[in-house]
């Protein structure tokens, strides 16, 4: 059967991965990014390779009035959401607690924490209306344990990680699955957002070893939607085989 699948941060990595694999399986797709035009873009390469149905819903997961009126703006055959994943998020620097930007604070809280919150807060009252509906936020083995310099962006994924807890208890009565998936290191843009486009800092994260692929998330986010209505995956950590935890890397010298 076909389901509607709302993705947050859809125009790279895990977003765009997730977009692929579901469409693949046969599912319609809410799209959302800042970036209207690679949105489209992805939408346009879907309905060709798979004959995707996707409503692209552009906005900024920060602002909520205009979180609000997106989703409000959704046609009526939409609404219905049946998995929503929350994923648009970020890193923005990797710095001491005393040296850190107070503006890469303020948007990696607003992105990671409160945009996740409006989003949810605006889909749940219909899929408890519904009974139905699967929630899937993207935290991070940062979630699990700080790092050093990793301060913000770790204290945003622990709030993650509240959350699925939290809302899994709140909407137990409702017959509404909470997921966490919580990745290791992953290359996607992800470094080069956290790096502000400093190619060779973010590349250097991903030598020595074989990160994850978008790919091998997104197949990992879309088993746990495969599952019977009576099954839930609560919270998944998934390294590539070189990590260990949030610290602990087996790397092979450069050659
Ligand atoms: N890669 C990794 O190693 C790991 C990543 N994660 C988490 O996974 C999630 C996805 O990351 P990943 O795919 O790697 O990174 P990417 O940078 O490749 O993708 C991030 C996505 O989030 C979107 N996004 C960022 N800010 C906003 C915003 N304010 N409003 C709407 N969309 C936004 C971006 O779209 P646009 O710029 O168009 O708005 C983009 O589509 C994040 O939450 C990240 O923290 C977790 C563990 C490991
Ligand atoms: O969430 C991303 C993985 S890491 O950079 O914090 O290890």
């Amino acid at each position: 059967m076909s389901k509607t699948i709302f993705i947050t941060g859809a125009t790279s990595g895990f977003g765009a991965a997730c977009a692929g694999i579901f469409a693949e399986n046969g599912h319609r797709l809410v799209l959302n990014g800042r970036r209207q035009e690679r949105l489209e873009a992805i939408a346009s390469d879907l309905r060709a390779r798979f004959g995707t149905d996707s409503l692209l819903l552009p906005f900024d997961v920060r602002d909520r009035a205009a979180v609000t009126a997106a989703i409000e703006s959704m046609p009526a055959g939409w609404r219905d959401v049946d998995v929503l994943i929350n994923n648009a998020g970020l890193a923005l620097g990797r710095d001491l607690f005393q040296d850190a930007s107070l503006d890469d604070w303020d948007q990696m809280l607003d992105t990671n924490v409160k945009g996740l919150l409006y989003v949810t807060r605006a889909l749940v009252p219909r899929m408890l209306e519904r009974r139905r509906g699967h929630i899937i936020n993207l935290g991070s083995v940062a979630g699990k344990e700080v790092y050093e310099r990793g301060n913000v962006y770790c204290a945003s994924k622990f709030a993650v990680d509240a959350l699925n807890r939290s809302l899994r208890i709140d909407l137990l009565a409702g017959g509404i699955k909470v997921t966490g998936i919580h990745p290791g290191a992953a290359e996607t843009e992800f470094s080069l957002v956290r790096f502000k486009g400093d190619t060779d800092t973010a590349q250097k994260v991903y030598q020595g070893f074989q990160p994850l692929s978008a790919r091998d998330v997104a197949e990992v986010i879309y088993y746990t939607t495969t599952l019977p209505p009576h099954v839930c995956v609560n919270d998944l950590v998934l390294t590539c085989t070189a990590q260990a935890d949030a610290f602990y890397f087996h790397k092979e010298p450069s050659k």
